[in-house]
């Protein structure tokens, strides 16, 4: 019954994900097979979640589709439940058969989750637990989250103009580890008959190494410099995380490594966010530094994520949340889940022509003045979350072949 109840726009899985590779991230190789002639075909478990997540997601999945027939791929579709929806449906945020299915398939593209009707949830019992047991499940430790100032929208940015232009960064957030998963963590009352609540931030070794080896090969495929954030001052799981990010520098001599505090990192990025050019970082302060880097750019309406895993499927989903205040009134900027389809063709398929499809209409439509109201300006056509959707949608079909 439950499965039955999950699952929309179901078909059969048909084929196997090889994997990321260790050293290089590089795109997973997948094995297509019953797809037509001449077609590679990928199956795509969609999590949309709550609030904004099935506004977004459904104009993503439009995107992705026909970015791919243009480059002769083929995706098949299945819709799970998980959060708040997958909690009034089965009790549970993230239900068996949501994550198995995840693991079954070439990619998974989330909306969001969360709001107000399980903000009071015990903690098992909330949306955001489901997420974090996704990432979790999917082992996707490396969160790639780029923000970038588009030259159409360096007017929606709260920053000057001349400190925004041209801003091109890149964070990667560990995103399994640390204070979000550290043993022990509760609420329990002390001798003194107080409640004390505690969190462990916590990292081992290898945890810290496979998340810098990611930001070094990132950054050696951008701009060569790589800045590590950590609260070394203070935290001794942040004196080992530099500790060892220093000793694996020795094997990526053509990448400059230097180190931040996360106070002065938070200051940084607002005075002189050009500075930047990839981050590092632990699972918590990538997650509020992501967030600050966002409005840069204009809005967390723009800003996709990445996360990926050493093997296996990756998990491609935009940094906002599900923006209850704005849920159901056609208001969501739907860029950010439009880019992060962009990103999981890229990152999760090796599928980058199609992905250059889809980043090329979102300029295009863009270009051709259309905003959502978080990225409007003076001068500029507001629409909604749906018509943004078109617009987009209509310039990847009015597309030149994309070259790479
Ligand atoms: N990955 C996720 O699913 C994720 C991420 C962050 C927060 N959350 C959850 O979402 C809920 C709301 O959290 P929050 O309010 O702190 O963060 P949020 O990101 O949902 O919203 C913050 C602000 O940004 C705006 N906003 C967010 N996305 C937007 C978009 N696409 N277009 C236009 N405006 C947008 C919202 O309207 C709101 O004013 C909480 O339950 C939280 O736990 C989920
Ligand atoms: C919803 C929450 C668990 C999540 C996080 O903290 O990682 C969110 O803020 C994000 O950035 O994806
Ligand atoms: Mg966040």
């Amino acid at each position: 019954m439950a499965a039955a109840a999950l699952q929309t726009n179901i078909r059969p899985a048909t084929f196997r994900v090889r994997g990321l590779t260790k050293q290089s991230l590089a795109p997973c190789r997948v094995r297509c097979a019953a797809a037509s002639p001449g077609k590679k075909r990928y199956n795509i478990t969609l999590l949309p979640g709550d609030g904004i997540g099935p506004e977004v997601i459904s104009i993503a999945k439009n995107v992705l589709q026909q970015a791919g027939s243009l480059e002769g791929v083929e995706f098949s579709f299945r819709e799970m439940a998980i959060g708040g929806a997958a909690l009034d449906l089965v009790g549970v945020p993230l239900p068996e058969e949501t994550i198995s299915a995840a693991k079954e398939s070439d990619a998974v593209l989330l909306g969001a989750i969360g709001g107000y009707k399980w903000d009071n949830n015990e903690k098992h019992l909330r949306p955001e637990k489901g997420l974090l047991q996704l990432r979790a499940g999917l082992k996707v430790f490396a969160n790639l989250r780029p923000a970038t100032v588009l030259p159409q929208l360096v007017d929606a940015s709260t920053l000057k103009r001349e400190v925004a232009e041209g801003v091109d960064l890149m964070v990667v957030r560990e995103l399994t580890g640390g204070i979000y998963f550290g043993e022990p963590r509760g609420i329990k009352t002390n001798e003194n008959g107080e409640e004390v609540g505690f969190n462990t931030e916590v990292y081992a070794a290898h945890e810290i190494d496979r998340i810098a080896r990611v930001a070094f090969e990132t950054a050696r495929k951008r701009r060569g410099k790589l800045c590590s954030v950590d609260k070394a001052n203070v935290l001794d799981a942040s004196i080992l995380w530099r500790k060892r990010v220093t000793a694996l520098a020795s094997e990526y001599p053509d990448v400059e490594l230097s180190h931040m505090y996360v106070d002065n990192a938070a200051m940084q990025l607002v005075r002189d966010p050009k500075q930047f050019d990839t981050i590092v970082t632990n699972n918590i302060f990538g997650d509020i530094l992501s967030d600050e880097a966002s409005m840069i750019t204009g809005s967390i309406g723009m800003l996709p994520s990445a996360s990926l895993s050493d093997s296996g499927p990756g998990l491609f989903e935009p940094i906002h949340g599900s923006a209850p205040d704005i849920a159901g009134q056609d208001k969501a900027n739907p860029l950010a889940t439009i880019l992060s389809a962009a990103m999981l063709l890229k990152y999760g398929l090796g599928e980058e022509k199609a992905a250059k499809r889809i980043e090329d209409a979102v300029l295009a439509a863009l270009n051709k003045g259309f905003r959502t109201g978080d990225i409007y300006s003076a001068g500029t056509k507001l629409v909604g979350c749906k018509e943004m959707g078109e617009e987009v949608l209509k310039s990847v079909d009015s597309q030149v072949p994309a070259s790479v």
